[in-house]
């Protein structure tokens, strides 16, 4: 059979979108894990950190599931669901609509640009969730807020939090972030352990100055990421929490693929966060691919977009704090 693409990144967060409403391939799940297997291969000819599957919807606009390049499928994408809003809105001629996602329906709108002339988009983050069954997370306590995991370290500090994708979080210094600590604690509680049965996202964040922080994700299903929109999220969250940062204020959230603001909401306790950054597409393709052998799909054509060129302005300029902030 063959599929048409989107290849798309939300701060370099790179993602292959496939349209299943306009075209009905009817794919079974275990097809969309081996397809993202198969697709997301960086040795292969296209190479991404997950794709991004939109459909038909009963309850909301439309629906978006993501699947991880190791094929498991995750609750929810930040920085995918500004990509995959982006696609609806312009399928839709919507400029704000409301996405069915694994757990959770949310709102995705057009944005003013983050930088230059950017497509922009803001994403609603939520249901935010602290009990630790809802990670899942093995500890004899209910919720982990800035505190001490021995089993993961004698020092650091983490706090854990479900956007509903599960992540691990912990405020650190430059040094921490250039050694290898938050390497091999991400691949001790994403391999077989007793702490994360089911994998978790592990952030480290370096606080910059009021309303900035660098965060820095090592993703389950795909290891280090250029940004992970929920992760950025989940730690402005945590930055709030921790007086850090306020509530209601806009947060320069830098990572290594670009740049986007969170805004934190405390609605009595209850938690919602805005996420808001680009939605940029690279290329439209259409590939030949046999669905029960999905590692031999060839390219048939592929047609370059040329929006990255304005994104490299905003790479150069986040290139530079960061190189200011964490490297020196
Ligand atoms: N990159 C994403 C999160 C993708 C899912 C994650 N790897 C998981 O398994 O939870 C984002 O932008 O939020």
């Amino acid at each position: 059979m063959n599929i048409q693409l989107k290849k798309c990144h939300g701060s370099n967060n790179d993602f292959i979108l496939i349209d299943e409403i306009t075209n009905s391939f009817s794919f079974s799940d275990l097809d969309r894990e081996n397809l993202a297997l198969a697709l997301c291969d960086r040795n292969s000819a296209l190479g991404a950190d997950g794709i991004l599957f939109v459909m038909e919807s009963d309850v909301a606009d439309a629906k978006m599931r993501i699947f991880n390049a190791d094929g498991s499928e995750a609750s929810m994408c930040g920085n995918g669901l500004r990509c995959a809003g982006r696609y609806l809105c312009e399928l839709l001629q919507k400029d704000e609509i409301v996405v069915e996602t694994l757990k959770a329906n949310l709102q995705v709108k057009k944005a003013e640009s983050i930088f230059n002339q950017i497509p922009t988009y803001q994403v609603e983050i939520s249901p935010v969730l602290f009990q630790l069954d809802q990670l899942p997370m093995n500890l004899a306590r209910e919720t982990l807020f800035n505190d001490k995991v021995p089993e993961l370290s004698e020092e650091l500090l983490f706090s854990a939090v479900a956007v509903p994708n599960p992540h691990l979080i912990s405020y650190v210094d430059s040094d921490t972030i250039r050694s290898n600590i938050q390497k091999n604690i991400a691949e001790y509680v994403n391999g077989p352990n007793d702490l994360f049965p089911d994998g978790v996202n592990v952030s480290f964040v370096k606080f910059i100055q009021e309303g900035k922080i660098y965060v820095r994700t090592f993703e389950r299903g795909v290891g280090f990421t250029n940004a992970c929109g929920t992760a950025m999220s989940a730690s402005s969250l945590i930055s709030c929490l921790l007086k850090l940062n306020s509530f209601e204020d806009g947060i320069e959230v830098y990572t290594n693929g670009g740049k986007v603001r969170c805004v934190v909401h405390d609605y009595n306790g209850e938690y919602k966060i805005d996420l808001i950054g680009n939605a940029t597409y690279l290329y439209d393709a259409e590939i030949s691919v046999e669905i029960k052998k999905p590692e031999s799909f060839t390219i048939v054509q592929k047609y370059d977009l040329p929006e990255q060129k304005e994104y490299e302005q905003l790479e150069a300029y986040v290139k530079e704090v960061i190189n200011q902030e964490i490297l020196i």
